[in-house]
């Protein structure tokens, strides 16, 4: 059984339909790119499944319907996401914004008296994500690429079985780029990864599978090879020859 399972999905805004039913179906520990050019939908497709936004259809994860739950909720029922810009506590520590994920759901009470030892699940998370040396830095002090680490971080300490990332490579060096991959591998070996993403180098080394969205609407999904070989994909992203998602999608250098 699939651990995400969309039908019928519909998101409008005004009369506009942003996400224009959308079926979508992500197996336990995929690594899914989510492509598509730009206000494809794939946002708003996120903010649909995480209750940020008002949507009609089914939204069933682990078998359990999410449309009409709460944002909190939805989050409690193990589902973790990250936005373009890392919304990390800049003034605290690593350790500190780890600890605080971690106590998120739980009670002052259990914070406070939690906070007398590092807790094995925030001492593996800084091991996941390797920041186990810049544990005691502020976050604020942290490089661009160390900061998505670090949100990545916060969800795993939550315990998340989905993980849905708003371009985490987004400003990233190459060797920032490359190691982000090899972690989002890692956690896919226990987790389920959704990635939006716009940069085809990226996508194409680390997927394990595909969906091309447009207009709101799946118009192509399989392993990266299938993608690429569609004559559909191929000719939404050459028609936007001003950017360089179309070279890239055609397999050609950047
Ligand atoms: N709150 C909103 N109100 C009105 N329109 C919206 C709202 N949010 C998104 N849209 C519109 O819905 C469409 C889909 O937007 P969305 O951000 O989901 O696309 P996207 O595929 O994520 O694009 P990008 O790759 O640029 O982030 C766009 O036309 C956008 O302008």
């Amino acid at each position: 059984m699939s651990e995400l399972e969309i039908r019928g999905l519909r998101v409008s805004f005004d009369g506009f339909t942003a996400v224009d039913g959308v079926d979508l179906e992500v197996r336990a520990g995929d690594l899914r790119f989510l492509i598509g050019p730009n206000g494809a939908g794939k946002t708003t497709l996120v903010d649909a499944v995480t209750g940020l936004v008002k949507a009609r259809g089914s939204v069933r994860f682990g078998g359990a319907e999410l449309l009409g739950r709460s944002v909190h909720r939805i989050a409690r029922s193990g589902i973790g996401r990250t936005f373009q810009t890392a919304t990390v506590f800049e003034e605290l520590t690593v350790l500190q914004n780890l600890d605080i994920a971690a106590g998120a759901g739980r009670g002052a009470w259990t914070m406070l008296r939690r906070r007398k030892a590092v807790p094995p699940e925030v001492t593996e998370a800084l091991a996941t994500v390797g920041l186990t040396d810049l544990a005691d830095s502020p976050a604020g002090t942290l490089a661009h690429g160390q900061k998505q680490w670090l949100e990545i971080g916060m969800l795993l300490v939550q315990d998340v079985r989905l993980l849905l990332l708003d371009e985490p490579v987004a400003g990233m060096s190459h060797d920032e780029r490359e190691a982000t991959g090899e972690l989002l591998r890692r956690i896919s070996a226990e987790r389920t990864v959704v990635v939006i993403e716009h940069d085809m180098d990226f996508m194409r080394s680390f997927a394990r599978s595909v969906s091309v969205l447009h207009a709101g609407r799946v118009l192509s999904e399989g392993t990266v090879a299938q993608v690429q070989a569609d004559p559909k994909v191929q000719e939404v992203y050459l028609g936007h020859t001003a950017t360089e998602d179309a070279g890239d999608m055609a397999g050609q250098e950047a």
